[in-house]
C-alpha cells in the first residue's frame, strides 16, 4: 500500500465521524480505514461525546479499547444507530465485497442490524463490477475441501487463506476461501447460490446494505448517498 492510499483512508475514516451524534450506538467495522475513524472518535469521546459501539472483529475491539471507545454487545442492544465500515470493492449500486481482513460474518451482523451504514474507502475500491478482488467466503473447517469443490462448481477458483504459513482461522473459528470469480454480474444471485452450499457460513457479498459511501482520492473527499449515486 502506498503512503498516498494510506492518506486517503485516513481522510475517509476521519470524515465519517461527522455523522456520529451524541447518544448513538455504533457498529464499529473492521480494517485499516476504520482505524482512523476509531482514533478520531477517541478524541471526541475525550471531549465529552457519549456513544457506545459493537466491534465487528477482535482487532477492532483492541483498537476501540486503546482509544477508550466504550463497548457493548448484542445482549445489551439489538438495533444500532449507525455502522461505519470499510470495503474491498464497491459497485455503482453500493453492493460490496468485504472480508479482506477475515471479519465478514461479524461485520455483516453489525451492518445488518444498523439503521444506517456508511462505507469508508479510498477511491480505488470503487469498481464498475465486483469480482476482481477474490471473494472471501467463510466456511466450516470440517469438510472445507468438499465445500471448496462445490464453490468451484459455481465457476470460481477457491484458495484456502493462509497467514504466516498456517491456515487462517476467523474470529469464529472458521476458515476463509478466497474465491476468484473475476466477474460478479449479479452479486445477489451469487450470494444466494453460495449460501445454499452446506459448509458455507457466510459470503463477503454485502448486497443492499449500504446507505452512504465516503470516498477519498486525488480530487478530495466525496460523500455519496444511496439516492444520488454516481
Ligand atoms: O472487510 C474488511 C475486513 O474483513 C475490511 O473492511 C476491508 O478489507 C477493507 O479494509 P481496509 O480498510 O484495510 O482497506
Amino acid at each position: 500500500m502506498t503512503d498516498q492510499v494510506d492518506l486517503y483512508k485516513k481522510i475517509a475514516g476521519e470524515k465519517a465521524v461527522e455523522y456520529i451524534e451524541d447518544g448513538m450506538v455504533l457498529g464499529l467495522g473492521s480494517g485499516s480505514t476504520v482505524y482512523w475513524t476509531l482514533k478520531k472518535l477517541g478524541g471526541l469521546i475525550e471531549q465529552g461525546l457519549n456513544i457506545k459501539g459493537i466491534p465487528s472483529s477482535l482487532r477492532t475491539e483492541g483498537w476501540a479499547k486503546y482509544f477508550n471507545v466504550p463497548l457493548t454487545d448484542f445482549s445489551d442492544v439489538q438495533v444500532l444507530d449507525l455502522a461505519i465500515d470499510g470495503a474491498d470493492e464497491i459497485d455503482p449500486n453500493f453492493n460490496l465485497t468485504k472480508g479482506g481482513g477475515g471479519s465478514l460474518v461479524r461485520e455483516k451482523m453489525v451492518n445488518f442490524h444498523a439503521k444506517k451504514v456508511i462505507i469508508i474507502a479510498d477511491q480505488s475500491k470503487m469498481v464498475d463490477e465486483l469480482g476482481k478482488f477474490p471473494l472471501p467466503v467463510e466456511v466450516l473447517q470440517f469438510g472445507w475441501q468438499v465445500t471448496a469443490q462445490k464453490i468451484a462448481d459455481l465457476g470460481a477458483k477457491p484458495v484456502l487463506r493462509e497467514r504466516d504459513g498456517c491456515f487462517f482461522v476467523s474470529n469464529n473459528d472458521n476458515y476463509i476461501l478466497d474465491c476468484e470469480f473475476n466477474s460478479i454480474p449479479d452479486p445477489e444471485k451469487l450470494h444466494h447460490s453460495l449460501k445454499q452450499l452446506l459448509g458455507v457460513v457466510e459470503t463477503g457479498l454485502f448486497v443492499n446494505m449500504t446507505d452512504m459511501v465516503i470516498l477519498a482520492g486525488a480530487k478530495g473527499v466525496k460523500v455519496i448517498n444511496k439516492t444520488n449515486q454516481i
